[in-house]
């Protein structure tokens, strides 16, 4: 059955408390926990409409697998000058959710904290109350924790929070030897969630009994509860309405084909994604000066840093093992009666977990300096990229890539996917037009930094030494895809100069789109926000969503992002004696 949440259409030039611009991973929590304050009426805006009923099914994680759905906005990237070579046009697919639950009603629900030496740097960075210490305690409000736990774990997990997080409840066979594979290579099993990454893993998802758990179940659907708060859907806004004080009174926005006003008494909050966050700012004349008059847009407040500081983590598609046949997982494996059966009565089988990674390692191979912190994360792909015949995981590589895979097609396999954890390079997002409805431009600009791409370079030697344990080959029969990919087939085959080569064409965005409105102190002239996530020069504006990152975290966003509104709400609920 969908989940349905309760929705009104608001009249005309309604006035309330808040208002909160996107109901995605951020803006259901905001929303969520400011509803707790009676006395506040909240109105949620959100673009997207209901989520199909799939949505809740963890095999079937539609965003990454059905992307150019009603239910995602699709940005292309600009050809990309330092990765993603062999891809169609040198380009990316972005996809982020426009839908109840943002990209957390359509990503792969992996449960990733980071590191504490991120909140570390964030602090560091001028930021304060955003140190380890601090953001830890919003970890654990937010989280129901159901998995496995050692006695010396257990004080950083969080128990009966909102949020459902579990351990991947299944696994082909071919994953259950992961762990083994890393005790090999010196990497003992750890909770990455805690104060350790280093090590292996297998992954934690946000589900609640095997069902997708995003912010919208967790901390919206609740809300909707009470008589103060209200969401109204398909309701895109196109401008923050400032007065003559640059303080921020409303938004205007489009429902059915028409605009229309909506006014806050006492805050907007901004949730709408690194990449719409900052469009918004900027459509409404608050960004960088030049960019916007250029395109005929009235700076009402100067601010250089909107859309820029964009980070992802960039990772390598392709390092590959071929191993016996149905050990594997397939998008195939999913469709047939059988898994429908096992998830329907049992909620097992392969229909219980995301299509994609299951195992994860986190090393350190290139920063001596801090040897406690993971600078890789090597994501181990339950499934061949040929397996599908190239439906899924090539579907945006050339040909040569494709026809490279073609011998391979239809095997199971596994492979190595390489991330890196705290990548150095920045991209940006800028305004197409100042026409609301135009995508923005989207630059991710991955491996432009020089020290990113020698360490994916190592990192795709590691990914290599670790698929090749002996515990692959004895449990699975792992035998290396190892013909030389056509496009670097010049090169000595797996030399640093093949590697480059390599990387450099098979990379791509993990879709962990960050830090394009930067917390930062007055002295950093790329802030955006400050650290209680006041927009800058403006009153009554706050921005709450991963855009405020000033670094990337070193693992997947969606649990820093529930964070980072969990912390927000609170300093909202401070900033007005409710706390
Ligand atoms: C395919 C995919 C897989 C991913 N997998 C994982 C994973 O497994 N684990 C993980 O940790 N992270 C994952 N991520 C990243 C993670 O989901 C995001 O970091 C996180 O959801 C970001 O949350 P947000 O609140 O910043 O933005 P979003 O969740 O994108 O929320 C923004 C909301 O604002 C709405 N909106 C936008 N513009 C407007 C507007 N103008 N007016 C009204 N509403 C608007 C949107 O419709 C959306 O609902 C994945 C991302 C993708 C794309």
């Amino acid at each position: 059955q969908p989940v349905r949440y309760p929705s009104s259409v608001m009249p005309a030039d309604i006035i309330v408390d808040f208002i909160v611009v996107g109901s995605g991973s951020a803006g259901s929590v905001v929303a969520g926990r400011l509803s707790e304050v009676p006395e506040w009426d909240v109105l949620v805006l959100e673009a997207g409409g209901q989520p199909p009923a799939f949505a809740k099914i963890p095999g079937l994680n539609f965003g990454a697998e059905f992307p150019n759905s009603s239910y995602t906005y699709e940005y292309k990237t600009p050809p990309q000058k330092y990765s993603s070579k062999f891809r169609i046009n040198q380009a990316v697919e972005y996809t982020r959710g426009k839908v109840i639950g943002g990209t957390g009603t359509i990503n792969q629900m992996m449960h990733h904290r980071g590191n504490p030496q991120d909140y570390g740097n964030w602090a560091a960075q001028g930021n304060p109350g955003w140190d380890y210490e601090t953001v830890l305690k919003y970890f654990k409000k937010s989280e129901d924790y159901q998995g496995p736990l050692k006695s010396r774990d257990a004080p950083f997990r969080g128990f009966g929070g909102p949020l459902g997080v579990e351990k991947i409840p299944w696994m082909p066979p071919a994953g259950r030897v992961a762990i083994a594979a890393g005790e090999e290579m010196g990497l003992r099993e750890v909770d990455y969630n805690t104060d350790t990454n280093i090590g292996s893993s297998v992954f934690q998802l946000a589900i609640k009994n095997r069902e997708r758990m995003s912010s919208a179940d967790a901390f919206l659907l609740p809300g909707l509860r009470r008589r103060n708060l209200k969401l109204q859907t398909n309701s895109q806004v196109i401008e923050i309405i400032l007065n003559a004080d640059n303080k921020a009174i409303g938004v205007k926005y489009v429902h059915n084909h028409k605009v229309k006003r909506a006014f806050a008494q006492r805050e907007v909050i901004i949730s709408a994604g690194a990449a719409d966050s900052p469009k918004l700012l900027m459509l409404s004349g608050i960004g960088p000066k030049e960019h916007l008059e250029k395109l005929g847009i009235k700076s009402r407040v100067n601010l250089p840093g909107v859309g820029q500081n964009y980070q992802d983590h960039v990772m390598v598609y392709g390092i590959s093992w071929t191993i016996h046949p149905n050990v594997s997982s397939s998008i195939f494996s999913r469709i047939g009666i059988k898994a429908m059966l096992n998830y329907k009565e049992r909620r097992s089988g392969p229909l219980a977990s995301p299509l994609g990674v299951c195992a994860l390692y986190h090393l350190n191979i290139g920063s001596p300096q801090e040897p406690h912190v993971p600078d890789t994360q090597i994501n181990m792909g339950c499934a061949l990229e040929g397996q599908d015949y190239g439906l899924m995981a090539l579907s945006g590589y050339q040909q040569s890539v494709r026809d490279y895979y073609r011998p391979v097609f239809g095997r199971d396999g596994f492979s190595m996917i390489p991330m890196l954890a705290r990548p150095k390079s920045v991209g940006s997002i800028t305004l197409r037009s100042r026409n609301p409805l135009d995508p923005p431009i989207v630059d991710p600009n991955c491996l432009s930094h020089p020290d990113d791409l020698s360490l994916m370079i190592k990192a795709a030697k590691a990914s290599r030494k670790l698929g090749n344990a002996k515990a692959f080959r004895r449990a699975l029969g792992a035998e290396p895809f190892r013909d030389p990919i056509p496009d670097c087939a010049h090169f000595e085959f797996e030399s640093d100069d093949y590697w480059r080569c390599f990387v450099v064409g098979m990379s791509t965005v993990t879709a962990h789109m960050t830090g394009t409105c930067k917390m930062a102190p007055d002295s950093d002239p790329m802030a955006v926000v400050t650290p209680r996530l006041n927009v800058r020069g403006v009153k009554n504006l706050r921005v709450i969503d991963a855009s405020i990152m000033p670094s990337i975290t070193s693992g997947n966003t969606n649990a820093p992002t529930v964070m980072i509104a969990e912390r927000a709400a609170d300093l909202i609920k401070e900033d007005y004696g409710k706390i």
